[in-house]
């Protein structure tokens, strides 16, 4: 598999704090596919989103972008950040501007691209995102779920190849959630890389299709959701929770289950045991 980003042992401590937010981190995102990375409240991965797109550089280690370490030249970082866009888990944190189509035209426009095209570009990823009917409403206006919606246009709008998103369905309703990752299977279909930081274990096991987990700043396990998931003592050891539907699959008699594969959403579920029972 080929890493379009890494760390080698990365430490890092934020100033004033005693404890190393990230210890030795040494993990690979791989190129092409969405790598859900889990872990407690504290583990490490905003601090590692921060540190993929410069905002931290490393105490020691490096962070390498498709193998090379990066630079943090102002000009370098600024096309670093047009190549990984990040999504923070919070909009607030994200949104500086009035309006959604004030918010999505500006990163076009400090990077470059001239006026028609940043028009263009801004009121398509509006439509596609449906947040055209508020394209010129204040951003204080928007719901929680809608503020993520514009947060996640803004970035996307840049044509990142690797997009980096933070919790992006917390405090989202499931309509919400359904929409964001259909709209994220139809991106990365497209060819983008995607990572997403979530505790969300039923999530992560029906999404992606490589894990990293991450506890106490260091990158304790990797794998499919399948090789993941089949370590349950050492998943329950790290205090985390294994997915519902594996856990029910589980508790089938093997007479029921058979060869067959364990479904991964609640859909699969429900088609596998209406043609077993
Ligand atoms: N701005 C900061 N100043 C000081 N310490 C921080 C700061 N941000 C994070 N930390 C510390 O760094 C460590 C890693 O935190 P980080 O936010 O990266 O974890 P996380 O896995 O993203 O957690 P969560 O799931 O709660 O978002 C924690 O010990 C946290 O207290």
């Amino acid at each position: 598999m080929t890493s379009i980003l890494e760390t080698v042992e990365v430490f890092f401590r934020y100033p004033g704090t005693s404890i190393e937010a990230l210890r030795s981190l040494t993990l690979h995102i791989p190129e092409k596919k969405k790598t859900a990375i889990c872990g407690h409240n504290g583990s490490g991965k905003s601090t590692l989103f921060l540190h993929a797109i410069g905002i931290h550089a490393p105490t020691s280690g490096n962070v390498l972008w498709k193998n090379t370490p990066l630079s943090y030249k102002r000009k370098e970082l600024t096309q670093l950040r047009q190549q990984i866009g990040l999504v923070f888990q919070d909009p607030e944190q994200q949104l500086i501007l009035n309006t959604p189509y004030e918010d999505v035209s500006y990163g076009l426009r400090n990077a470059g691209i001239p006026e028609p095209e940043i028009k263009l570009r801004t009121v398509k990823m509006l439509q596609s995102m449906r947040l055209e009917h508020l394209a010129h409403t204040p951003i204080h206006h928007l719901s929680l779920g809608q503020k993520k919606r514009v947060a996640l246009a803004g970035v996307l709008v840049l044509e990142p190849e690797l997009l980096l998103l933070d919790e992006p369905t917390a405090y989202l309703d499931r309509i919400s959630e359904q929409q964001l990752l259909e709209e994220l299977e139809r991106i990365h279909s497209r060819g983008m890389t995607l990572a997403m930081a979530t505790h969300d274990m039923n999530l992560a096991y029906a999404w992606a299709d490589w894990m990293l987990i991450m506890n106490e700043g260091q990158c304790v396990m990797e794998g499919t959701p399948d090789e993941i998931f089949s370590r349950t003592d050492a998943i329950t050891a790290l205090g985390l929770d294994t997915p519902m539907l594996l856990d029910i699959w589980n508790a089938l008699p093997e007479s029921v289950r058979g060869d067959l594969r364990p479904p991964k959403n609640i859909e699969a579920f429900k088609q596998l045991f209406g043609s077993i029972f």
